[in-house]
């Protein structure tokens, strides 16, 4: 039964889930990256929210961690790169706390417009400051939103129903999109220069890091209010406090801070400053959506081999996993002969479907040759690594999905480059489920590949096979199955033998001796 540890706090429903569909669950919250690291080796999942700092260090002890799953949006507590590495799938929750989210803005906007926190408290000093909290109307206002996707649509509907204009940035929003949205669609600068409000929605990455920058900031309207329920480090936090102190900011909310949690930050006192511990998605609703979501997505993986919401490698729906689960293990079985017999000479792949297998989702089957062929270099190579791995050994991989008719009901071809010229091998399915090799470098055979077995090119001739069959009997090698092809009479012939155990050097070596022997290989599968 695969291990789920739990570990940020997480509504208590996602707990039931794994429990229900049949997955062992712990909820340990509250650990320091040392105590995660002495028990995370025990898990095969792990859902965390915000909290939880996935860090390589954590993963090097994850020694049978398959999955973790982000209950919400940002997963900048995960190094994607080191879980990939290692062929840890990361998903997350993309849409269960967009609504939430885009209301605490909203709220946010409020907040800053009505001086909504500082009112309050004086009045419950018993101030009863009438005079002092002259606000803002948003209606007819300019909301400028950096970042127009799941949260930011949200927020820009929600703004229009408050008769607010929006004006949107954001370099992948399309002109049908913003005519959709109801917003307009304008540049940086002119975003900036005509926004009355101003909220982020963008992840952090290079491009977005810093956008509200001192520069940035002073090319804003004075008077501007800024909001940001998206993440810290959109803004350059010391040059939002001097803008706020000269007053040419007039306000500004934060959900999310550079460093977290915010325990101390020039800005706290500030006047016209208000702050949330990143409440972002904190409501009843988003916390059940999002671990709900993460629990199913999680089982999904670890029960059946379905793909959600992944963002390391492809989807793949629980209705199709079952379907490729038989042609992986054939693409596996694939990849790894070739591996094995072409090992460092490879320059390219190139993986073709044709018949049922070309109404399939391809990338899974390519990202599985991959993984067959890599782990010539590292066992701990999977589906979710191989890709990065290949790509990172500069192997040009192409995927061809063909829609005629063949000789096979299904087939899944590879074909390696190497500087000996193209190779290929080729395998189908019985009975859409055995994986059988049907053609090896161009000789048409038809083998399992299974434990233990050994390659042989030789010169077709007579007495061949009686020989070599006393060689391995005299070494008390045993031959389970014997698969024999060859490109024409008296010309080269392919063996593939599965023998019980492994062939010793000396044996190997007597094999070559034989007369009309050209290559021997030793092959392992799984
Ligand atoms: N405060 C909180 O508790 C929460 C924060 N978030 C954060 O909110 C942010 C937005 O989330 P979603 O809307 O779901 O993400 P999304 O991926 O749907 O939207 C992000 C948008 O940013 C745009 N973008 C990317 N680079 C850009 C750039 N250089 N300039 C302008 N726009 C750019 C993208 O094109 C995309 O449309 C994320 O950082 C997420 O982590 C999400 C949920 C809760
Ligand atoms: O889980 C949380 O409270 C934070 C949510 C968040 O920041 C996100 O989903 O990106």
């Amino acid at each position: 039964m695969p291990k789920v540890l739990i570990s940020d706090k997480m509504d208590p429903r996602a707990a039931a889930i794994f429990r229900e569909r049949g997955v062992e669950v712990d909820e340990i919250t509250g650990k320091t990256p040392d105590e995660l690291k002495a028990i995370i080796g025990q898990y095969d999942g792990l859902a965390i929210r915000s909290s939880t700092k996935v860090t390589k260090d954590i993963l090097d002890h994850a020694t049978n961690l398959k999955v973790i799953g982000r209950a919400g949006i940002g997963v900048d507590n995960v190094d994607i790169p080191a879980a990939s590495s290692k062929g840890v799938i990361v998903m997350n929750t993309p849409f269960g706390n967009s609504i939430t989210t885009a209301e605490h803005a909203i709220a946010l906007m409020f907040a800053l417009a009505r001086q909504l926190p500082e009112a309050n408290a004086q009045t419950q000093q018993g101030l009863w400051p009438k005079n002092g909290f002259m606000g803002v109307e948003v209606t007819g206002k300019t909301l400028g939103l950096i970042g127009a996707g799941n949260i930011g649509s949200i927020v820009a509907s929600r703004a229009l129903g408050l008769k607010m204009k929006v004006v949107a940035f954001d370099p992948f929003l399309t002109p049908e999109r913003a005519v959709e949205m109801g917003v307009e669609k304008a540049d940086l600068d002119t975003l900036l220069a005509k926004a009355d409000f101003i909220t982020l929605h963008t992840p952090l990455t290079d491009q977005t890091r810093n956008i509200l920058s001192k520069e940035n900031l002073a090319k804003t309207k004075k008077g501007v209010r800024i909001i940001n329920c998206a993440r810290g480090g959109l803004i350059d936090e010391a040059a939002l406090k001097e803008a706020l102190d000269s007053g040419h900011v007039a306000g500004a909310a934060l959900d999310v801070f550079v460093t977290e949690p915010a325990k101390e930050s020039p800005l706290f006192g500030t006047p016209n400053f208000i702050c949330t511990p990143h409440l972002g998605a904190s409501t009843d609703e988003a916390q059940v959506n999002v671990a709900l979501q993460v629990a199913e997505q999680l089982s999904d993986y670890l029960l059946d081999g379905g793909i959600t919401n992944a963002l390391n490698v492809p989807s793949l729906s629980a209705e199709e996993a079952p379907k490729l689960k038989p042609y992986m293990a054939l693409a596996e079985e694939l990849g790894s002969l070739v591996g094995q017999l072409e090992g460092d000479r490879i320059q390219s792949v190139s993986v073709e479907v044709e018949g049922h297998a070309a109404e399939l989702n391809q990338k899974p089957i390519t990202a599985a040759v991959l993984a067959g062929l890599m782990r010539v270099y590292s066992d701990t190579v999977n589906m979710v690594n191989a890709p990065f791995l290949a790509k990172e050994r500069g192997l040009d991989v192409r995927e061809v999905r063909h829609d005629r008719e063949g000789d096979y009901q299904t087939l899944v071809r590879v074909t390696v480059k190497t500087e000996g010229g193209d190779k290929s091998v080729a395998g189908t399915l019985f009975g859409n489920a055995q994986a059988r090799l049907v053609e090896l470098f161009g000789i048409k055979v038809e083998a399992d590949l299974a434990g233990h077995m050994l390659y042989i090119v030789n010169q077709d001739a007579p007495g061949f096979i009686g020989r070599l069959g006393s060689t391995l009997g005299e070494a008390n090698v045993n031959i389970g199955t014997f698969h024999l092809g060859r490109r024409n009479q008296g010309g080269e012939a392919v063996l593939l033998l599965s023998v019980d155990g492994v062939v010793n050097e000396t044996v190997l070596n007597d094999i070559c001796k034989l007369a009309g022997v050209k290559t021997v290989k030793l092959l392992r599968f799984a």
